[in-house]
């Protein structure tokens, strides 16, 4: 079968247009905390700005077509590494990118004064190849999941590809040679490009998606004030390290806590400085917690803490730590530092559901409160 290099060309620019216009829909649907998908959008966009340059050799002159098409083919590239710093909340390094174009700039305007075919090549194969190397540590070393590594493979293969161009032009007549012969080198060099921007898009698009449902859970799953968890979530957690313990004896600790007099802060200071309070009691809490401990909110100025792994000792000396932390921290200026009661309950024989242990802490919580608050029961 013979691939005319000159139609693959056409329809790469005609796919990556309609794929950087999918790419630039799916950002107007992204929550804003999703970075990245403007550039990722305009890179296929480029791409098919370069792939449609190309497809003019013949009609324009071959040097406009080569340092036109190679300026936005490289634009292309790096679009996609910028995109994908940006997802990754990468802190961007304009410095590095203003260097990239003055760079490019300046060879470019060199190439104007002396064309040199090796030379453009070897600059022209470099530069890609070290844009897409970096893209790909970097989506390696941030990214997980199906979506990245199929970026990450693309990546590579592009650059095994690029370099194998490389090296062939210095055998192949380069100079002479069409950029649309029928060799096995070009084929597969046009071949190889229009299949990394399909995956490369559908990468992105992948990723993007992905992180559009880890919000949506993480949204569905965390109580909007305070950031702990919801109470159906954090049941939900407890639920299943119960079964943990009936199923491996692996023992499981529950704390419930309430703040003290937490009307009278309402009452003082506001209902905004109300809210305040609770969600600074929550980041002080959680700065005694391991990172496998769960703090939920039960309702009101009331909050669950669920202890995986953790006897009862155990669980008395982070209770203990918690509420040290709350009576220690100051919410704001003005505001006195708030107390806590805590109830403490631990799996036991004879338990049927974590109810048993919710209605112990619940019992245990009512009598630190009767026995004059601040301590743990
Ligand atoms: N600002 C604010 N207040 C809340 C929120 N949820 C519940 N509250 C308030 O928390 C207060 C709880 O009051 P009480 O149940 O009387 O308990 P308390 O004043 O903490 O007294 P003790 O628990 O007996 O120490 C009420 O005034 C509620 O309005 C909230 O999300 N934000």
């Amino acid at each position: 079968m013979q691939l005319d290099p000159r139609s693959i060309t056409v329809m790469t620019a005609l796919m990556a247009a309609v794929l950087g216009a999918v790419l630039l829909g799916v950002r107007r649907n992204c929550p804003p905390t999703i970075q990245g998908l403007l550039p990722w959008s305009l890179a296929p966009m480029t791409c098919a700005g370069a792939a449609g340059v190309y497809a003019l050799q013949g009609w324009w002159p071959e040097f406009a077509v080569a340092q036109t098409g190679n300026a936005l083919l490289l634009a292309g590239c790096g679009l996609f590494y910028f995109g994908s710093q940006r997802f990754f909340g990468r802190r961007v390094t304009w410095r590095l990118w203003g260097g990239i174009a003055l760079l490019s700039l300046a060879v470019l305007t060199w190439f104007l004064v002396r064309p040199d075919y090796r030379v453009r090549m070897v600059v022209f194969t470099g530069t890609m190849t070290a844009c897409v190397l970096a893209h790909a540590r970097l989506v390696l070393r941030d990214g997980r999941g199906f979506a990245a590594r199929l970026i990450a493979g693309t990546l590579l293969l592009q650059a095994i590809v690029l370099v194998g161009r490389g090296l062939a032009s210095f055998w192949v007549d380069g100079a002479q040679s069409s950029r649309f012969a029928t060799t096995t080198v070009q084929t597969s060099y046009i071949a190889s490009y229009c299949f990394s921007v399909l995956l490369l898009s559908v990468g992105v698009l992948l990723m993007a998606s992905e992180r559009v449902r880890e919000e949506f859970e993480l949204l569905a799953t965390r109580d909007a004030l305070t950031g702990a968890l919801t109470r159906r979530a954090v049941l939900q957690a407890g639920g299943e390290e119960f079964d943990r313990w009936r199923r491996y004896g692996q023992p499981v600790s529950l704390v419930l806590l309430d703040i003290d007099h937490f009307k009278q802060v309402n009452d003082r200071y506001g209902h905004q400085a109300g809210d305040r309070v609770l969600a600074g009691a929550v980041a002080a809490m959680r700065g005694e917690l391991r990172v496998n401990d769960r703090l939920g909110r039960y309702g009101g100025e009331e909050f669950v803490i669920l202890l995986p792994s953790t006897d009862a000792e155990a669980a008395r000396a982070s209770a203990e730590r918690v509420r040290v932390a709350l009576a220690a921290h100051a919410p704001e200026p003005g505001i006195p530092p708030c107390t806590a009661s805590l109830g403490l309950a631990w799996a036991q024989p004879g338990d049927t559901s974590l109810d048993a242990l919710l209605a112990r802490a619940d019992e245990a919580l009512y009598r630190a409160k009767a026995n004059g608050r601040n301590r743990v029961a």
